[in-house]
């Protein structure tokens, strides 16, 4: 007999009804029996197709809902090591997902085994809730993909040991990169040298980055929060920094330079990139602002220009400004139909000067001199320097060439006064100057330039302290010169000099006590050249050092030779120039000559210019002591031309005074120097020095220098200079009786 089973579909539980337990009471009970039997079959597969349904319904929404959230299934069994997983059924993603197996091993990274195991073992050992690690897992495709897996236990052994480990897994790779960028992003922000900041909608501080902190002084506690007019400065005025941020609003962006002040007041320049953005969150504005300090860089820039412009010793423009200066103004000139003037000064014998007093000083004469030439010409014309101590002015606006001799002649009487050095010393300095004018001399900067340049060396060539004018002929003068120059290298090789000897006639007793050397130039391709042309282009070259001391050698040799001849009293003056005397160890050449040539050293005299000594009084002092101790006499040359005081020349170790010819050409009528001269003998006397005076061509200028008790005179009267041979013979023939008749050798044997 069939056993019948009836199966509670909610419950799975069954009660069994044996056949003999029925009744049977007919065939309508039995077919009612059998008709709720097929009831009851039908409802019981209905029952169980609809918890079917529904258990598959809540898996498809379970499933639907894991591929919905990005979330995957996994189970993982500790004893086989096996995982299962649910994939995603299509890799473009239809909801729909399949279940696969594999040994874990097989699915993650090699590098990420240990890092999965020791996860595992901290959630076994109960130090972490779950079980929680991000790795790397095989994306089917030969690539990697991390993932985040979660899980917990879902199974244990009778002796509560975990069996199994259900979780989820998320694909993050995408956020962990992001992440990264993110890092990378902050750590680029953190080490940057530009100041970062964003600032909100409202142009408050939301962040900054540490070169930020630094460049403004301010804590990140302090800024953030804050408006962005904290670092305004009073450099920029407040409507500047509201166009910046009302062009930041409207148009996104701002560059360019702005004033900032630091939390400790000082100002700073920065440039500012400005640019406005929308937060990836929130859509928010956000302004993020690049500043860098330029301050420095702005100064340099400034100090480079004003380099570029401007000459650091005077302060007044430079060569280059000069010329844009110049340029414009002859457009303007020429837009007006007006006149301007270029004004060249150089500073007479300023390198004198500069090499007696040293070079402080003479900066300060150059700084004295440029204030003395902008106070005389006025602010409203350029004063500027070239370099040395060339200095032009740049006159406008004028209306007759007349007016810029005008201004010449106010300048070089501005230099009258002494320009003062210190509290204590002055000096007396004066300027040549040379004129050119636009239209008439040229039309462009540097012809102009070149032009006054010509005109102020012809200035300095008519004797200096006076200006010249520029015109045509002048270049040729300057050839010239330039030719002088370039033979004067070659004079000592070619043997092209010699000296001629001048005598020097002692009044009383009346002798010839000796000669002054003086050099000649016979250029077979020039002519004779006088020295006044070619001893300062020598001065200028340096070669005056070389021929000076050709000059000294060859002088004491000619007295040597004469001193054979019996005339051992003769002394012999040679003309010593600046450079000389305060380059290098003259002292030291001039020993060696007497010594080489076998001259006593009180037989030698030396000349020097008045306005060389007068340039540095102690300096040059102590050289001429050295002299003094050798035993070598010391002249002042040219007397009264330069700016001696009594005080001076009792500072100076020199034992005679040569006075100018200047002063003895009017003697015996002219009453200025009728009474200049027999000042300067007396003085000379008081003062214990010879008197020497020079240029002496008449007997009636002869007879007053004697009877104002002159001790020498020199001159045409007495003798022109000679040749060595011819002056021997001079000095051997001359009687004293001879003193008052006329000249005792023709002019026309001048040498
Ligand atoms: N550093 C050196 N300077 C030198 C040297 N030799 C000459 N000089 C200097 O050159 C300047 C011109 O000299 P010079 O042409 O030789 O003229 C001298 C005399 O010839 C001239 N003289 C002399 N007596 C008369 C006169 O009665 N009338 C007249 N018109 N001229 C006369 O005067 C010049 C004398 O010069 P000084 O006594 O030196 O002042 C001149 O400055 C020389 O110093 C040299 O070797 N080195």
């Amino acid at each position: 007999m069939p056993t019948l089973a009836f199966a509670d579909p909610g419950t799975e539980c069954c009660r069994v009804i044996e056949p003999s337990q029925l009744h049977v009471p007919g065939a309508a009970v039995l077919i009612a029996l059998l008709v709720l039997l097929v009831v009851l079959l039908i409802r019981r597969r209905s029952s169980e197709r609809a918890y079917v349904a529904e258990i598959n319904d809540h898996s498809d929404r379970l499933k639907l809902a894991l591929w919905a959230s990005g979330e995957r299934y996994w189970d993982y069994d500790i004893g086989s090591g096996q995982l299962r997983r649910l994939v995603d059924d299509a890799p473009q993603g239809n909801g729909r997902m399949l279940e696969d197996s594999m040994p874990v091993d097989a699915l993650l990274h090699p590098d990420d085994l240990d890092l999965a195991r020791e996860a595992l073992g901290h959630y076994l050992d109960g130090e972490s809730g779950r079980y929680q690690v991000q790795l790397r897992v095989t994306d089917g495709a030969g690539g990697w993909i991390w993932v985040r897996v979660r899980g917990r236990a879902v199974e244990r052994d009778e002796a509560g040991d975990v069996r199994r480990i259900a979780g989820t897994a998320l694909n993050v790779s995408a956020t962990r990169e992001a992440e990264r960028e993110r890092q990378i992003a902050a750590t680029v922000l953190r080490s940057m040298g530009e100041a970062v900041a964003v600032l909100d909608a409202d142009f408050r501080y939301v962040s900054v980055n540490p070169a930020f902190l630094r460049m403004t002084g301010y804590p990140e506690a302090e800024v953030l929060g804050r408006g962005a007019a904290l670092l305004d400065s009073e450099q920029n005025d407040s409507a500047f920094y509201r166009r910046i941020r009302a062009q930041a609003r409207r148009e996104g962006h701002w560059s360019g330079e702005l004033w900032q002040r630091r939390k400790d007041g000082e100002e700073l320049l920065a440039a500012l990139e400005l640019r406005t953005v929308r937060d990836a969150d929130d859509g928010s504005v956000l302004h993020v602002c690049v500043l860098n300090d330029i301050t420095q860089q702005k100064r340099t820039e400034q100090e480079l220009r004003y380099l570029a412009n401007f000459d650091t010793l005077t302060g007044l423009p430079n060569r280059s400004l000069l010329s844009e200066r110049l340029s414009r103004a002859i457009v303007r000139a020429h837009r007006e139909d007006s006149r301007l003037a270029v004004l060249f000064l150089d500073l007479d014998r300023f390198k004198d000067v500069n090499d007696s007093l040293g070079h402080a000083a003479g900066d300060r004469i150059l700084r004295a001199a440029a204030v003395r030439l902008q106070q005389t010409v006025g602010a409203q014309h350029t004063v500027a320097r070239l370099g040395g101590d060339e200095f032009t002015v740049v006159l406008e606006g004028l209306d007759r060439p007349d007016d810029a001799e005008y201004m010449a002649r106010e300048i070089i009487n501005a230099f009258g006064a002494p320009l003062s050095l210190d509290d204590r010393r002055e000096v007396s300095i004066s300027p040549s100057i040379g004129i050119s004018l636009y239209p008439d001399h040229a039309q462009v900067p540097t012809e102009l330039l070149k032009q006054a340049d010509t005109a102020m060396y012809q200035a300095k060539a008519a004797g200096r302290c006076t200006f010249m004018r520029y015109n045509d002929d002048m270049d040729l003068a300057v050839r010239q010169r330039a030719t002088i120059s370039g033979a004067l290298r070659k004079v000592l090789d070619r043997g092209e000099l010699r000296l001629v000897f001048q005598p020097r006639l002692s009044l009383s007793p009346p002798r010839i006590t000796g000669v002054e050397a003086l050099l000649r130039w016979s250029s077979p391709e020039h002519g004779d050249i006088p020295p006044a042309e070619f001893i300062p282009i020598a001065e200028e070259s340096g070669l005056i050092l070389e021929i000076g001391e050709w000059v000294l050698r060859e002088a004491c040799l000619v007295l040597q030779r004469w001193r054979q001849h019996g005339m051992d009293t003769l002394n012999v003056s040679v003309n010593v120039s600046v450079l000389q005397l305060l380059r290098g160890d003259f002292v030291g050449v001039v020993a060696r000559v007497l010594d080489d040539v076998g001259i006593p050293p009180h037989l030698l005299e030396l000349e020097l210019t008045e306005s060389v000594l007068m340039a540095n009084a102690e300096q040059t002092a102590e050289r001429l002591q050295a002299f003094r101790t050798l035993g070598v006499s010391l002249a002042i040359d040219d007397f009264g031309t330069g700016y001696s005081s009594l005080a001076y020349l009792k500072r100076l170790p020199i034992t005679t005074i040569k006075i100018d010819k200047a002063f003895v050409d009017g003697l015996p009528h002219d009453a200025e120097d009728a009474a200049i001269t027999p000042t300067i003998v007396a003085m000379a006397h008081s003062l214990g020095l010879r008197v020497v005076a020079e240029g002496v061509e008449t007997e009636g200028q002869m007879r007053f220098l004697a009877e104002r008790g002159c001790d020498e005179i020199q001159g045409f009267w007495v003798s022109p200079p000679l040749d060595a041979l011819q002056c021997l013979a001079f000095m051997r023939n001359w009687r004293p009786g001879e003193l008052l008749t006329a000249p005792h050798v023709p002019l026309a044997v001048l040498p």
